[in-house]
């Protein structure tokens, strides 16, 4: 018999403002718990939009559980879905799952068969959303900065996190705002059979879970927008897959941005927009934004083993992966060496068993790592502005890749990327009066 993942329909207690999330897997059972802050008012846990958005936030958490054995068949049985809202599941469970289907070799693109009732009404009456902000903090650098930008342009927000440790704690600390925090707790025995025989483990869409659970909050506290802080870079994928492209951010993407910014708004009658503040921005732009002020330079890291479920005993910045790299070499350009070295504790581009990672951010060698880092062409032309650069120019891995870089992407080319990375796109969904406003202090 074919193996079904089955979605059944969570619950919410408004009281304690606990979640809870079952699926069923073959003849696995599992659930996953959220707590939200307690005391949250009854009608509004009734309203269909809330109902909407909890039963949709059941489908995206179903991600961790679907993937322990990847069937073809979803069932969510008792979960109404408009069409819209189906485009976006398949989307979540397809090219969210992107990477997670590439490095277990499984065959899923186009393949998924999703059963639901039909919901007719694709657009639910909308709740009373005062116009206040959540901005969700992943504890590095792009949420600092979108806090940043919306404090120098008179919004006030509420930061918001899910499972926060770590640099999280810390630059919400840092901002000194009151945080709206949720805990979500997997299920243990997922996690276990995760590591057993018989099972698939990999990457899930954290964005997508994240931006879901933010969604529940703000329509029951009371939120009219979610600003989300992915950069333009976050669209490039990693690699060609059973004939697409997959992205380990996939649901940091614009492509991404726009599904979910759908969903939201018609679970809502409107009320509740959601768009990504740093989308007209590089990754190297970002960077040049960040070196602005000093104020979080002590407490925020990029690093994501920072953010594990069982947190990290570790330093902020671990110095060997992807990531450390590749936000170390975009922050050289613009940042003075001395406070770059006081963050990161050491030089990362000194170091020549460094290399090899290096090269592979900037496509001298292997493939764009799965890791959450910027486009290729991009750490290309921070590299050769490092070729230039008094402070950079001797460093071990900059006087490595040196002769490459130019043999591969031509001095003409690397300029004209690094002159593309600093321009900035139009391509955003920002609120038009606030993008004015973010355009005329981001110079
Ligand atoms: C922190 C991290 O990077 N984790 C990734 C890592 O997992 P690891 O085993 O090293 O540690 P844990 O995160 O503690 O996971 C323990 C097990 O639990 C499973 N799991 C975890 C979270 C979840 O939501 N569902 C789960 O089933 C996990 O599979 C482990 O068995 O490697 C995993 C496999 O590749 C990754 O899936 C873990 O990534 C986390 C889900 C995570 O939160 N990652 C973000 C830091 C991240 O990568 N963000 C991306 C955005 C991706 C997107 O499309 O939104 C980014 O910032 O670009
Ligand atoms: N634990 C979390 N809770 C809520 N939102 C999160 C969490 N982690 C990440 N996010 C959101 O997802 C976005 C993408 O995460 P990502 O790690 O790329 O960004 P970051 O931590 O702000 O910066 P960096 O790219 O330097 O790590 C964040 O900017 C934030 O909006």
């Amino acid at each position: 018999m074919t193996e079904t993942f089955c979605i059944d329909r969570p619950s919410f207690d408004p009281a304690t403002g606990e979640a809870r999330f079952p699926y069923r897997l073959g003849a696995l059972a599992f659930t996953e718990v959220l707590a939200l802050p307690a005391g949250a008012d009854e009608r509004t846990a009734q309203s269909p939009s809330f109902r909407k958005l909890l039963d949709l936030t059941a489908i995206v958490l179903g991600v961790s559980y679907f993937k322990l054995r990847a069937p073809f068949a979803i069932a969510a049985p008792d979960i109404p879905l408009t069409a819209s809202e189906r485009a976006f599941v398949i989307d979540v469970y397809e090219n969210g799952m992107g990477e997670f289907y590439a490095r277990n070799q499984l065959a899923r693109f186009g393949r998924l068969s999703l059963s639901a009732p039909e919901d007719a009404e694709e657009r639910k009456p909308a709740p009373d959303l005062p116009e206040r902000t959540l901005l969700p903090i992943g504890g590095g650098k792009d949420s600092l900065v979108s806090a940043d930008l919306l404090a120098h342009t008179g919004v006030a927000f509420t930061p918001f996190a899910v499972n926060p440790k770590g640099p999280i704690l810390s630059s919400i600390a840092a901002i000194g705002t009151e945080p709206l925090y949720v805990t979500r707790t997997l299920d243990a025995e997922m996690i276990r059979l995760g590591q057993q025989p018989g099972f698939y483990n990999g990457h899930v869409p954290s964005t997508a879970i994240n931006s879901m659970v933010a969604a529940l909050c703000a329509v029951l506290y009371g939120y009219s927008q979610i600003v989300l802080s992915n950069e333009r870079s976050a669209s490039e994928g990693n690699v060609m897959f059973d004939g697409r492209e997959t992205n380990h951010q996939h649901s940091k993407s614009l492509g991404f941005e726009l599904l979910i910014a759908d969903v939201l708004a018609n679970a809502t009658g409107g009320a509740l927009r959601y768009f990504s503040l740093l989308r007209p921005y590089s990754e190297a732009r970002i960077a040049s934004l960040f070196t602005q002020s000093t104020k979080f330079d002590s407490v925020f890291s990029s690093c994501n083993r920072n953010f594990r479920l069982t947190g990290n005993d570790g330093p902020l910045w671990c110095g060997e992966c992807p990531k450390c790299h590749f936000v170390f070499l975009i922050f050289a350009p613009f940042m003075a060496k001395d406070r770059l070295l006081a963050i990161f504790g050491k030089n990362l581009l000194a170091e020549p068993a460094n290399e090899r990672s290096f090269r592979e951010l900037a496509g001298l060698a292997g493939q764009k790592p799965w890791e959450c880092v910027g486009e290729i062409l991009e750490a290309a032309a921070c590299f050769y502005t490092l070729t230039r650069h008094a402070d950079w120019h001797e460093d071990a891995v900059v006087r490595a890749v040196k002769a490459d870089l130019f043999a591969q992407y031509g001095e003409e080319k690397l300029q004209l990327a690094m002159a593309e990375c600093l321009t900035d796109s139009h391509d955003h969904h920002i609120p038009a009066a606030l993008a004015a406003k973010v355009a005329a202090y981001a110079v």
